[in-house]
């Protein structure tokens, strides 16, 4: 979308052997919570932060936020010890910032700390499909298609741009990509309205418009996808321990996801080339736990260097002419 918006000119196909509701990003919490990359300068990550922080909080003041599944959510992030930071880098872009009150922290007797503040949630299914509703608007064409080599699109397409997830690690051979499986539950408690989530990363309750997400695992290196009951009450356990009337959840859904895990976002241009033919690829995959926290900024990155791919081939075409 960010790239219809950018070139106007362009005409775009969407490609994907899987749409909505069956990706990645549609088993995500949608929390605008980063993590940090450790591979990337974090003025970078932050801007990508703040780009998509401004895009959405837009989204959410516009009469396009029930649909687009946008809103704003308050909330906890609760410690057992001090945190190594006291300030993350992304506490000036979130609303409100500030230390947890000790009247605050009596709701949570084994923390000791804690920040509290207001951030964003994209509700994923309905979000991709707000999405996917504008692209087609815009005149994008949607196409199911299992791309085995980029390669494979260098007839059809003048640029490509690669943003599979952990699909990548195939298309691109790329094995410093690995997924971190992530099982979370998806139940009905509409009487929670703050998201509350353990500094450990581990355990996080993150109420939608719809549903409440209940998480988590991290698991490298796995790629099960099939839920696993243990897990499945170990979560709710650990959920209920900090926010106790969830023992009264209904329609417990479980959702299992692979983060598409890297050391850095892969954002780069590359010309694949064959016996003098060159196809210009975009990579723009690798978001790990962040795909919803930087998804707007990586994108418009992605966009500008798909328009410096475009500037590189009417180059040469005129050249050809000359
Ligand atoms: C449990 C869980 C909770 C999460 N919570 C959050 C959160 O709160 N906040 C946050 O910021 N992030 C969160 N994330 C991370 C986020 O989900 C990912 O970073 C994000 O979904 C990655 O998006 P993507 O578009 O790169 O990948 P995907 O959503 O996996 O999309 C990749 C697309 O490429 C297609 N594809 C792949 N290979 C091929 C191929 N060879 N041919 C054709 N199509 C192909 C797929 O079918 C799919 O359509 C969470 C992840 C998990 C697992
Ligand atoms: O880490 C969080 O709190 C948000 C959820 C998430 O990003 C994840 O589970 O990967």
């Amino acid at each position: 979308l960010c790239l219809v918006e950018t070139c106007p000119s362009c005409s775009v196909t969407v490609l994907a052997d899987q749409f909505s509701p069956n990706t990645t990003s549609d088993v995500a919490a949608g929390m605008l919570i980063p993590h940090t990359y450790p591979g990337t300068p974090i003025h970078v990550q932050k801007q990508w932060f703040k780009e998509t922080f401004t895009y959405l909080f837009g989204i959410s003041n516009s009469a396009e936020a029930s649909e687009a599944g946008i809103h704003l959510i308050s909330g906890w992030q609760i410690f057992k010890n001090a945190p190594k930071e006291e300030l993350p880098f992304w506490s000036d872009v979130v609303l409100g910032f500030r230390s947890m009150s000790e009247a605050e922290l009596q709701k949570f007797p084994q923390h000791r700390f804690g920040q509290a503040f207001t951030t964003l949630k994209c509700d994923c299914p309905p979000y991709l499909l707000w999405l996917e509703k504008r692209l087609k608007a815009a005149g994008a064409q949607m196409c199911t298609r299992k791309v085995a080599e980029l390669w494979d699109l260098h007839s059809e397409y003048s640029v490509v741009v690669n943003c599979a997830g952990i699909g990548a690690r195939q298309l691109a051979g790329d094995e410093r990509l690995f997924p971190v499986r992530g099982q979370v539950l998806k139940v009905h408690a509409p009487w929670v309205k703050n998201f509350i989530r353990d500094g450990d990363g581990l355990t996080y309750i993150y109420p939608g418009v719809h549903r409440v997400t209940l998480g988590g695992t991290r698991e490298e290196g796995s790629w099960n996808l099939s839920p696993h009951p243990g897990t499945t009450k170990a979560i709710f356990d650990r959920c209920c321990t900090l926010e106790p009337s969830l023992r009264g959840a209904q329609d417990i859904e479980v959702k299992v996801g692979l983060r598409p895990s890297r050391r850095c976002v892969r954002l780069q241009r590359e010309v694949l080339s064959q016996g003098g033919v060159k196809l210009p690829v975009v990579h723009n995959y690798g978001h790990g736990s962040g795909g919803f926290s930087m998804h707007r900024g990586t994108a418009k990155e992605a966009a500008r260097l798909v328009g410096e791919c475009i500037a590189a081939l009417q180059g040469s075409l005129s050249r050809a002419k000359l």
